[in-house]
This record gives C-alpha cells, structure tokens and sequence, in this order.
C-alpha cells in the first residue's frame, strides 16, 4: 500500500543517514551534511551551511512562518556520535540492519540521528498535508556535542546569526524510555570533570610509612566513596530522582614507575611519589555550587594531605543572568502546555517532567534563558545510548515522527498563550 511504502522510504532514509559514520575521533561531517542538504532540498527547506570551525559544519534549515515576527521554533539535533566497539556488537554499528523484530541496530539510533531525522519527516509530512506554519520553524544539525559542543551548540548560541533567529523556545534530546510514557527533560546537570593529585615521600617497596602519594590518595578514594553512597542511597530509596543529586564516578587512575621489564609493566618494589585520579562529577541545578566546591578542597582533596585538584571543565549551574538554568515544566510556562497538549493529541503520554542526568546541548539555549526541553520520543526502549547494540524500534522511530507532527504544529501556530500584549500588537 501507498502507506507501506512511504513507511519503507522513511525508514531506508534513517538507515542511510545512521549509515554515515560520524563517530569520533573522526567523524564524517562532509557526508552527513551532503545527506541533511539533500533531504532539505527534496522537503523544500531554506538551507545554510555554518561552519564556527573548520570542517565543523552546522547545517541550519528554516521554513518561514506566515508570521515572522513571532519567535521561532528551533529543532536542535547532534549528528556526530559516540564511537562503537564494532566486535561486541550483533551487527556492525554503522549498517543499520535489522532484525525480524523490526529493530534497527547503529550507533546513532538512539542518540539522536533518530531524533534529527523525525523533525525532518515530520516537517515533510506536515508540508503534504498542507500546513503552513505561523512561526518560524529553524532545524540545526550541529557537530561536536559528544566532545562539548564548543564548536558546535556553545559557538552557535552565542553567535549574532543565533540572535537573528527570535528562537522562542528549543527542543533539543532527552532518554528512551522502557516504559509507555515518553521522558521529558527540564534542566540537566552540570559536568565537573575533576582530577586529584596526591604527592608523598618515594620509599623501599617494602616499608611501612605515613604519607606516601598513594596512601595519600587512598584516603581521599574513601571518603569520595562514601559521598558517593549517600548520593546513591537517596536514588536508591526513591527519596530523590537520579539528574537530583551529585553523582561521582572514578573514571581513571594514574600511578606507579613504568618498567618494560616488570612482569607487571611497573616496579614492583618503589612506592611512588605522585598519584592521581579524575573524577567525572555532575552537579544537579539545585545543588549549592560553593558547598560542594568547598567539600572538595577541605574533605576530598585537602593540602595537608599533599593533596591537589583541577577541573578540566566545569560548567556553571547558572546561567548568564546567575538564575539556574532551569526550563519551567508547569502550566505557568506556555510552552509546557503546548508541548504537553501535542503529546496527548498524538495519543503518548510524558512522564513527569526530569532533571537529565548528563549534558546536552540544550544547556547553551537554557544559559541564554532560553526555554528548552529535551525529548526522544522512545518509548518501550531500552537506554542503549553509548551502549553496545544501541537500536531503535521502526514502529517506535514512526510513532515518534507523527508526536513530531503534532508538537510542531501546536508550537508552530499562532498562539494566545505564548504571545505576549506587546508582539499582539506587532501584528
Ligand atoms: C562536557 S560535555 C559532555 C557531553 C556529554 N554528552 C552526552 O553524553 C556528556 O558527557 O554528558
Ligand atoms: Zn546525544
Ligand atoms: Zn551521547
């Protein structure tokens, strides 16, 4: 049937573009913008390539509203992705094969080529059925968020043509979800990347003495852990959600004395004299940025244990006004209304409004006080992002592009709720 077949078309489109590999430290921006182009040339899309750096391009489309003095709608999506460990996997992670299930497996599919491509089949969905929207509607495919976004979201959101824009409000990624409701993201929490030095007297191998570096370091492993627990006991007991406390993970451990003829690969016999750990720490909006900070100097990395640390980033928990860069999830904000309103007209259900528990680059739009809202519309999926096998369901990737639809043009049209006394004027 005609439906069939449109459903064949879309999907073969989303295995073509989850077939370019992406993945860092490489990734293929050049033929992942060719792809974008020439689906916006066959929906009939105003294009632009932006490049902040070189060979970082951010490909912008636009459908212009019958209104443009409204603001606009910005559809954000990252078309580079995580890299794959091809051997683990059922099937090699950029074929976008599938299984009797329907699954479709790629890095990607999940995070977010998915959610890139349904703006797009919802725009061109939306355009054969004949609506026109109100608004403005931008979609930007930008590069780098896997590696901080800082050529990519962070240089656009900053930049003039950004300002040019009016965008009003953002959607940008949230999570699958395994159950029938769809995650919605309101704010996320804040990387701390944090690396701990220890420093203490080299010894025999064999000695027993006070302040080494690793016994030093040893110490602060301790107490870090039983931070740690605290935190995750709150999760663990439901008292509070995972994006709302501070979460710390060791993520790498450096010491001992290289020696190419240990059995080892160290010396066996020499205490060293420096240690050190990194830490990827995330902060929840809400946390007291200061109190932590100071929990680090005086409790997890203290100098008169020979102790010393340094963020390799560190993201603010406010944003440019000194607010926390919160987006409101309640009625008093016009565009969670809308938003939820299209998700029910579709017939999904959102589940209670989260803190996403690691970065996205919705945050660049939150610190300009932007509202933003992150949002995969995956239900009944497991969270497979940087994971192995990482798949998507065809029926789930078509039932998202129709709540695509529906959200577009609910935010894409005119609306009393959103449009103040002054741009009621304006029109
Ligand atoms: C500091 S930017 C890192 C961004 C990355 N985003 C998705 O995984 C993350 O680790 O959350
Ligand atoms: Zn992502
Ligand atoms: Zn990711």
């Amino acid at each position: 049937s005609v439906i069939d077949d449109n459903a064949d078309s879309i999907i073969a489109r989303f295995q073509e573009y989850l077939r370019v590999n992406t993945a860092h430290p490489s990734p293929d921006y050049a033929t992942s913008t060719r792809f974008i182009l020439a689906q916006s040339a066959s929906i009939g899309l105003q294009a632009e390539t932006l490049e902040f750096a070189a060979g970082k391009p951010l490909v912008l489309l636009s459908w212009p509203g019958r209104l443009p003095s409204l603001p606009s709608l910005l559809l954000n999506s990252h078309t580079d992705v995580v890299s794959a460990e091809p051997h683990k996997w059922r099937y090699p992670p950029f074929s976008a094969s599938t299984d009797s299930a329907g699954k479709i497996f790629a890095r990607g599919s999940q995070d977010m080529k998915c959610v890139g491509l349904q703006y797009l089949e919802a725009i061109r969905g939306l355009k054969a059925k004949g609506f026109s929207p109100d608004r403005t509607i931008h979609v930007s495919f930008v590069p780098d968020e896997e590696i901080g976004g800082h050529d990519g979201a962070e240089a656009f959101a900053k930049s003039e043509k950004f300002r040019g824009l009016n965008v009003g409000v953002v959607l940008d990624e949230g999570l699958a979800s395994p159950s029938e409701e769809y995650r919605v993201f309101y704010a996320e929490r804040s990387p701390w990347w944090m690396v701990i030095k220890a420093r203490g007297a080299p010894g025999h191998g064999a000695r027993m003495y006070d302040g080494s570096a690793m016994e030093n370091l040893a110490k602060s492993l301790e107490v870090i852990r039983r931070f740690r627990a605290s935190q995750f006991d709150l999760v663990k007991s439901g008292r509070k959600a995972e994006g709302e406390v501070v979460s710390v993970n060791m993520v790498f451990f450096n010491a001992g004395t290289p020696s190419s003829t240990s059995r080892t690969g160290f010396v066996m016999n020499v205490q060293p004299s420096e240690a050190e750990a990194g830490f990827d720490v995330r902060v929840p909006p809400s946390a007291d940025p200061q109190a932590l900070e100071r929990r680090i100097a005086e409790e997890w990395a203290p100098s008169s244990r020979n102790l010393t640390f340094e963020f390799k980033q560190k993201v603010s928990v406010l944003d440019t006004f000194g607010n926390p860069a919160v987006t409101t999830a309640d009625s008093s904000n016009p565009w969670w209304t809308l938003l939820d309103e299209a998700v029910k007209k579709a017939d999904g259900r959102l589940a209670k409004p989260e803190i996403f528990p690691a970065s996205t680059d919705a945050r660049y739009f939150r610190e300009r006080g932007i509202p933003a809202f992150g949002f995969s519309p995956m239900a009944n999926t497991p969270i497979l992002l940087h994971d192995h096998n990482e798949f998507l369901n065809k029926a789930e990737y078509l039932k998202g592009i129709a709540i695509y639809e529906s959200i577009i043009k609910e935010f894409a049209t005119y609306s009393e709720l959103v449009e103040d006394d002054e741009s009621r004027a304006e029109l």
